[in-house]
């Protein structure tokens, strides 16, 4: 099919000056932690947000801990309600393309507790273990496999949904909506009885600088930096510069746009914040209070749409049908 010209802009701009970077200390020394407990790791299940299959892996980092080869490796790509069904052939394609060292990539929903792809990790796992050369755990009985991966894509869900389907007991992770909930290399727990299984927890690790500024904004927006780090407002104008480039418009009539798909954010926001009565007060130089449309709420609410999935199904490194 022949691309059509963009009436939107073509490219995303961070204003100037501004970079997308957020490596706190824990990282230094979960990465720190996490190289000190290898030795005794069988496999490495790295999980990753289904949303941005090729964007933000940290590669520097895995490249350490997985390149040499030794150590088997699972791709987990979580979060796949939000990517839909339909898209996962056409993600593994683009996998496949990018990177054909990846064998092993599992698609897992830790929020559908029925048919949620999280129970065929242990089995490929076991395999994986079983047919790799375990070196100095060749006499262990135990598999210990080793949760990374980038902050707030689902690691501490992932362990556990399998130890309370494996175990039935109750969930022993911390999980929260918030990136760097886990801040450090925990006790290794335990998912399943014979043969013993256990998972070790990482804390979620970004590149210690990101150079891509459109990776950093798809990063920003499916929630793996706190927020405030690079600002709502900043956040939802990425989201619609994707959502215009892509042809996806279903955000005009969520936000009951009167005047059909904008590029302009603030009009978009002001528009939306004015309709929802979405108001705050705000103090003048003067002294006087005036009050005024909250674009910050207006800007949150635009982003949980999306988050939340209403805004459909999405694929953020699916290529842009315009030219
Ligand atoms: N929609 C959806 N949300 C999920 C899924 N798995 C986890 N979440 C949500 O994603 C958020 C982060 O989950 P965590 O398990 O804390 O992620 P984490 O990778 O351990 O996070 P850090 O500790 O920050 O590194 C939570 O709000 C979870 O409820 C999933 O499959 N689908």
């Amino acid at each position: 099919m022949a691309a059509q010209l963009n009436p939107f802009r073509n490219a995303f701009r961070l204003p100037s000056k501004q970079r997308i970077n957020w490596f706190p200390g824990h990282m230094t020394k979960g990465m720190r932690q996490i190289q000190q407990k290898l030795r005794n790791v069988d496999c490495i299940v790295e999980i990753h947000d289904a949303r941005i299959p090729l964007a933000g892996r940290n590669s520097q980092f895995f490249d350490t801990i997985t390149g040499s080869g030794v150590k088997p490796h699972i791709l987990v790509l979580n979060k796949v309600d939000l990517l839909g069904a339909k898209q996962q052939k056409s993600v593994l394609q683009q996998l496949r393309r990018q990177q054909p060292e990846l064998q092993h990539i599992l698609f897992t929903n830790c929020k559908d507790q029925r048919n949620n792809g999280v129970l065929d990790i242990l089995p490929l796992a076991t395999r994986l273990v079983s047919e790799s050369s375990r070196f100095n755990r060749t006499q262990a009985a135990e598999h210990n496999l080793m949760i990374i991966g980038v902050p707030n894509v689902g690691k501490s869900s992932v362990i556990n949904v399998l130890r309370n389907v494996h175990l039935k007991k109750k969930s022993a992770a911390r999980v929260g909506a918030e990136a760097g909930i886990t801040r450090s290399v925990g006790e290794r727990i335990k998912i399943q009885e014979n043969p013993p299984v256990y998972m070790i927890d990482t804390p979620g690790i970004l590149q210690p600088s990101i150079k891509d500024d459109e990776m950093g904004m798809k990063l920003a927006l499916v929630g793996c930096l706190p927020d405030h780090i690079v600002g709502e407002d900043l956040i939802a104008d990425y989201l619609l510069y994707w959502l215009n480039s892509h042809r996806k418009y279903d955000y005009v009539e969520m936000l009951k746009l009167s005047s059909g798909p904008s590029d302009d954010i603030s009009a978009v926001l002001a528009e939306y914040a004015h309709r929802e009565e979405l108001f705050h007060k705000v103090k003048q130089y003067d002294g006087r209070v005036e009050v005024m449309t909250n674009l910050l709420a207006a800007a949150r609410k635009f982003i949980h749409f999306f988050r939340s999935g209403q805004l459909g199904h999405m694929n953020l490194d699916e290529p842009s049908g315009f030219r």
